[in-house]
């Protein structure tokens, strides 16, 4: 955690002291460092050089338009998986020549919408999807560039949830039925098949799984080209696994000479996906304590931030290591669970961690927070989303306020046939 260090005690995100961060953006509050995303392309970036390849970041792992920005300036384009995704990556400055579009459910309006801006290519998910693109193309005189996505059936991921290249998961078609999708797909008006696409799952920190894959799909993509279909792109899809807690991060480097390895002789301009790899150690969620929870039977920390700020530990018993904002020289560590302010019993960070003596006040930050974090916040009893910061060296922004409660239910209307309560 370069980019995040404690200096005289007090941890500070590059330059800038995270209490400075907390009384200005109010708690909870994710704080980005710009220097960390760059540090994390450029090592991708560098590990892939002699290797014709592109990395379209993975904007579901943070939207921020700041961040994608931040990324988007090292040349990063974008890979996305709703129309709202592009939009921001198209405001955010990418160029829709480098925005890649997947995802099982496309809307036509969203189809549409992407046709007319021009992206790079859409990573197609059934034959069904397929037909209804070349449907919509066809009829705006357009031409859609498509990669099919196919399912390798290779598991990884560091949870079920999180796989998706297994036989069964929802994504993508089996790869034995590519040639015919493909062979469709030809005759279709408004179709240009491109590539194969492929995306087996998130957080996997082996290398085996991806040569595996990658493997499958190079000896599928080889055939198709020989018997015709004129692909040119081959997209990795994302996954790269970083540190929450003591797991070993993905190796740039080594990623890179297991892709020469497996694909240094395919004929073909290689994608690359990266999501939390990029931005998942270049965040942290700085918490306010509430309450110290002594109960006898077990010592409770309680945050203002929850499984509405940080949604990971609820939904896959993620574990994101929990530093103090201030270090207390010769306070003995306690073991305390700690728990956010949401009326759930999953609403719990996780337990035993060992953190010095806390008071209400006191700050806290869970790291790792960057990827997955700010994206998947909800307004859950009626708690309102955390703020989020950007700090690059000395400089820092408020790239995203936390919205007033107000505004949570600006949107809601009373019907005027409704009765009125009694006064
Ligand atoms: C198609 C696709 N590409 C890229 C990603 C990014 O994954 P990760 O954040 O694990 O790199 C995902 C999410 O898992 C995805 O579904
Ligand atoms: N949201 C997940 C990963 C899903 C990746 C997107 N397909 C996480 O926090 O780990």
């Amino acid at each position: 955690m370069t980019f995040f260090h404690y200096r005289a005690g007090l941890l500070h995100a590059e330059d800038v002291p995270v209490d400075e961060i907390a009384a200005a953006a109010g708690t909870p509050v994710y704080i980005y460092s710009a220097a960390a995303m760059r540090a994390r392309y450029r090592s991708l970036a560098a590990a892939l050089t002699g290797l014709r390849a592109r990395i379209c970041y993975a904007v579901k792992a943070n939207h921020n338009l700041a961040v994608i920005r931040t990324l988007a300036a090292e040349g990063a384009g974008a890979d996305t998986v709703s129309w709202g995704e592009i939009a921001r990556a198209h405001q955010a400055g990418v160029a829709p020549g480098r925005i890649v579009y997947a995802g099982v459910g496309k809307g036509d309006d969203e189809i549409r919408r992407a046709l007319q801006l021009g992206i790079l290519q859409f990573n197609v998910e059934s034959v069904e999807e397929m037909r209804r693109i070349a449907g919509i193309a066809a009829a705006m005189g357009r031409v859609a560039p498509v990669a099919l996505r196919i399912n390798p059936d290779i598991g990884a991921g560091a949870h079920d949830k999180i796989s998706t290249g297994r036989k069964g998961d929802k994504f993508g078609v089996a790869y034995q039925e590519a040639g015919q999708v493909l062979g469709e797909a030809m005759r279709l008006p408004g179709i240009q098949p491109v590539g194969l696409h492929l995306h087996i799952g998130s957080q996997i920190t082996e290398l085996e799984p991806f040569a595996a894959a990658f493997a499958r799909a190079a000896g599928v993509y080889r055939e198709l080209k020989g018997s015709g279909v004129p692909l040119e792109r081959l997209d990795l899809g994302g996954g790269l696994g970083v540190r929450y807690n003591d797991e070993t991060p993905l190796d740039p480097v080594a990623y890179g000479l297991m892709l020469r390895d497996v694909l240094g002789d395919l004929d073909a301009e290689l994608v690359l996906e990266p999501g939390r790899w990029l931005v998942a150690e270049a965040g942290i969620l700085v918490a306010g304590v509430l309450y110290p929870k002594m109960a006898e039977e077990r010592h409770f920390l309680v945050l203002d931030a929850g499984m509405n700020t940080l949604l990971r530990p609820a939904m896959y018993g993620a574990r994101h290591a929990i530093l103090p904002v201030r270090r207390q020289d010769g306070a003995a560590d306690q073991l305390v669970d700690v728990v956010g302010p949401i009326c759930e019993s999953s609403d719990i960070f996780g337990r035993a961690y060992a953190l010095p003596p806390l008071e209400s006040g006191d700050l806290v930050a869970l790291t790792s927070a960057g990827a997955y974090g700010a994206v998947m916040m909800s307004d859950y009893n009626s708690r309102s989303s955390a703020a989020e910061v950007l700090i690059d060296g000395p400089d820092y922004a408020i790239v995203k306020a936390m919205r007033p409660v107000e505004e949570q239910f600006a949107d809601d209307r009373i019907p005027d046939w409704l009765p009125h309560p009694p006064s």
